[in-house]
């Protein structure tokens, strides 16, 4: 596994061969992935009122009543005391389950009471204090950003095994993430470690960890203007021996175990539509089956697992998070992993040599960009040369600038991602159908997850009927599941 340079949501689509027609119907849908939207209705909860809140004492209290006989005072005070006891009472106790109840209408996790904290530990229903021990910068620690880094120290986790190769790939095809809980406000919020060094992991990038890389989660969290807990997160300071943070996990945000669709058969590919800081979890299920970007001398990538195809949708080269781990990942997995980045906002036609400082922090010092020949420019998209737009042709490829003579490739196209896009890659090549079952996991801001495949229900629990480009090119209701 390997240290990110120092350094959303989503469905899931299940296509059976032929199960999304690659027919096109109607005109392309545009993605929505304004991350303001998002969060303001699908993460966003409002602070709750603290059981603790004194209560005013009302008409009646001896404050109110300063000319009347001491009995009625008296009386009236300790009525009022006695009300006021009893109120405070049932708040106490009704607290959780209102909690859980707003969680619920709201969409958003109350969190639970942490009183029983023990320090060190991780259970997915009870909050505990770990610490925080490192925070920087993401891509470059010495530049102020949205985006950071954090290392959250976990008791060691060693790799799970048990039961055939079979069941322990099964195991692996999961993402887990964990809740961290801002204390003030009794709210909290989901993360996606890069790779899950969490307890039960079955994760290939477990096995590849180095003894530190066992005891800390790595987050890359987003800060929000008014964002409670990426604020939070982003000012924390790190102390290895300050355990300051209330984390719960690990919880289970898709496993293929528990997918019904999946019918007990390992799929032949997973595609994942991501966006923003949705391309956490399509991180996390990389490593799982791939191990992390730089291997190791544990075992590398899961017998029999499915190929993984992640389309990563950003606002901007310059947000566009984890490239070099993604492409060492592709590089390393030939064949079984391939990455593809759009990107909205390109500034017209970049050229390697105009690249920013911003976008070549994003590249980071093992890519290099370059501008597609023509020949490869038509190569990912063979069957839409008639119709093609120059939105669908990649304006740079992302290659490695460490070994010129790799052939791993990421195109950069300057579009969301579209119908055509969609429609290309899961269309049968060559004129030949994709055997097996192909899985699509989608994660992003719930504008991209709308457009995609529609929105989740109300309250983020289940998945809402199949809109969206997915519905229109054919795809199942069964075979897709919103992250
Ligand atoms: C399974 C899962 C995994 C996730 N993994 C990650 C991850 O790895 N990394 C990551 O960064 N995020 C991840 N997220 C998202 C994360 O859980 C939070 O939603 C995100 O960090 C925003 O939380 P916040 O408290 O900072 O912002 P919030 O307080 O929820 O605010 C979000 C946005 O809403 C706006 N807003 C806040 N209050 C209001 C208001 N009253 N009116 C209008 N707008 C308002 C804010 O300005 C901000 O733009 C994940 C989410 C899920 C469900």
């Amino acid at each position: 596994m390997m240290a990110v340079s120092t350094m959303k949501r989503t469905a899931r689509v299940v296509v059976r061969s032929g199960a999304c027609s690659t027919a096109a119907v109607g005109p392309s849908t545009r993605l929505a992935p304004s991350n303001r939207a998002f969060h303001a209705s699908h993460r966003r909860q409002d602070e709750t009122p603290s059981p603790g809140t004194p209560l005013r004492a009302g008409p009646g209290s001896s404050h109110d009543r300063s000319s009347s006989s001491s009995s009625r005072a008296n009386s009236a005070s300790g009525m009022s005391i006695v009300n006021i006891v009893i109120a405070s009472a049932a708040i106490v106790i009704a607290a959780p389950h209102a909690l859980d109840l707003y969680g619920r209408i709201t969409g958003t996790t109350p969190s639970r009471s942490t009183s029983s904290s023990i320090p060190g530990k991780l259970e997915p229903y009870t909050h505990h204090p770990l610490p925080l021990v490192l925070s920087a910068y993401y891509p470059d620690p010495a530049s102020a950003s949205v985006h950071k880094l954090l290392h959250i120290g976990l008791p060691a986790s060693l790799p799970a095994s048990g039961g055939s190769e079979t069941d322990e790939l099964k195991k692996a095809l999961r993402i887990r993430s964990v809740y961290i809980k801002e204390p003030s406000l009794v709210i909290e919020r989901a993360y996606t470690p890069l790779y899950d060094t969490l307890p039960g992991s079955y994760s290939a990038a477990l096995q590849d960890a180095s003894a530190e890389e066992r005891q800390r989660l790595d987050l890359l969290v987003k800060r929000y203007p008014d964002g409670e807990l990426g604020k939070m997160l982003h000012r924390a300071v790190a102390n290895p021996t300050v355990p300051q943070l209330e984390v719960r996990g690990p919880v289970d945000t898709w496993s293929f175990e528990r997918d019904s669709v999946a019918g007990g058969a390992i799929p032949e590919r997973i595609v994942m539509v991501v966006g923003g800081t949705g391309v956490t979890p399509a991180y996390q299920l990389v490593t799982n089956l791939f191990g992390g970007p730089t291997g190791g001398s544990g075992k590398r990538a899961m017998e029999g697992g499915p190929m993984i195809d992640v389309v990563y949708a950003t606002q901007s080269l310059e947000n566009a998070l984890l490239l070099p781990e993604l492409h060492a990942l592709a590089a390393n997995s030939k064949d079984r992993v391939t990455v593809s980045l759009f990107a909205e906002h390109l500034a017209g036609s970049p050229s390697p040599s105009t690249l920013s400082p911003t976008q070549l922090a994003a590249l980071g010092p093992t890519l290099k960009a370059s501008t597609p020949s023509s020949s490869s420019r038509r190569s990912w998209l063979p069957s839409l040369f008639s119709k093609a737009s120059s939105s669908l042709e990649p304006k740079l490829h992302l290659t490695s600038s460490l070994s010129p003579t790799s052939t791993t490739t990421i195109p950069v196209y300057e579009s969301r991602i579209t119908q055509q896009h969609l429609e290309s890659l899961l269309s049968p090549q060559n004129g030949k159908p994709i055997p097996g079952r192909t899985l699509i996991l989608v994660s992003g801001p719930d504008g991209m997850v709308e457009a995609i495949a529609g929105s989740k229900s109300r309250d983020g629990q289940s998945q809402g009927s199949l809109s969206g480009i997915l519905a229109k090119i054919g795809c199942r209701q069964e075979d897709v599941f919103k992250l």
